[in-house]
């Protein structure tokens, strides 16, 4: 198997390829720019979602085979892989943010992620409208980089807990989250589509805390495994309110639950806040 820094090189060459034909879904300069869009679970599909996922897994499976990789990705997910944890697979997220997308936001994202005993140990998010292509590997950093090169990037430090940033899905809303935002000491919010932009925002210190929870359907392994590294390895945390790692490929795609994304200065206490909010929320 090639290295991981050779392993790298071709995820993020492939991270701007696939920011590139975004762009051109975007900007509506594609061959056929129709997005026909259609929705799956209540969730939206198109067309640039469906060739961007061709796009990678052809590139990623013609370079690297499949005798050492395993592939998932959002648009031809269909059941659990084998549940071997020691396999390298690919997590990918073709486009993050697909209602984001159709509304013209700018906040969408593509997620490739390359996880090993359930972990994520490469990462790569490019937010294809701000021209900026995150990448990271497991205790290798995290950088971002630009038509002007690469440059580390660390998560805010030193701040109050009142004076916490935090961002939260514009789309995905609920009672529960809602009374669990309002109760929160961080009451700067703001809601950004996309987690990848999300998490993005926080590794270039605009924003400090990410909160997710799930209801009748909770985000799925390509939305987090490769924003969670890009966190992580910038000095930040990515947790179950419990405390817990999240664990990926693990036969559930789904990531049930509620999930703190933090700079990491207080993680621990606003998981246990979160979960006394949520604890008051059903006993009410
Ligand atoms: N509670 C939830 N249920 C289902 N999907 C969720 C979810 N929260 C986030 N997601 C997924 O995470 C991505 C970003 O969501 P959001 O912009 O709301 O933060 C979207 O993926 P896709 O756009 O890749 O389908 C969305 O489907
Ligand atoms: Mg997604």
């Amino acid at each position: 198997m090639k290295d991981l820094q050779e392993i790298l090189e071709i995820a993020r060459d492939m991270g701007w390829g696939a920011a590139n034909i975004l762009r051109s879904y975007y900007n509506g300069t594609a061959k056929d720019p129709n997005l026909d869009i259609q929705y799956k679970q209540n969730e939206p599909v198109t067309v640039a979602d469906v060739v961007v996922s061709k796009y990678i897994l052809d590139r990623l499976q013609a370079t690297l085979g499949n005798e050492d990789f395993a592939y998932i990705s959002e648009e031809t997910y269909k059941s659990p892989l084998s549940q071997d944890s020691s396999q390298w697979v690919w997590i990918i997220d073709p486009l993050d943010g697909t209602r984001d997308f159709i509304k013209k936001t700018g906040n969408y994202a593509v997620h490739i992620a390359l996880v090993h005993e359930n972990r994520p140990v490469l990462a790569v998010v490019a937010v294809p409208e701000a021209e900026k292509l995150y990448y990271a590997t497991k205790g290798g950093g995290t950088f971002l980089e630009t038509s002007d090169g690469s440059i580390p990037l660390q998560v805010s430090a030193g701040k109050r807990i009142e004076d916490l940033t935090l961002v939260v899905s514009s789309s995905h809303r609920y009672e529960q989250l809602d009374y669990l935002l309002q109760n929160l000491p961080c009451q700067n919010q703001k809601a950004i589509g996309s987690v990848g932009c999300k998490i993005a925002a926080i590794v270039e210190q605009q924003a400090d805390i990410y909160i997710s929870l799930s209801g009748k359907s909770a985000p799925k392994d390509w939305d987090l495994a490769a924003p969670e590294l890009i966190l992580t390895e910038a000095g930040g945390k990515f947790t179950h309110f419990d405390g817990t790692p999240l664990r990926y490929n693990t036969g559930d795609i789904n990531q049930w639950g509620g999930l703190l994304a933090s700079n990491g200065q207080y993680q621990e206490v606003l998981c246990k806040q979160a979960e006394k909010i949520l604890t008051q929320f059903t006993s009410r």
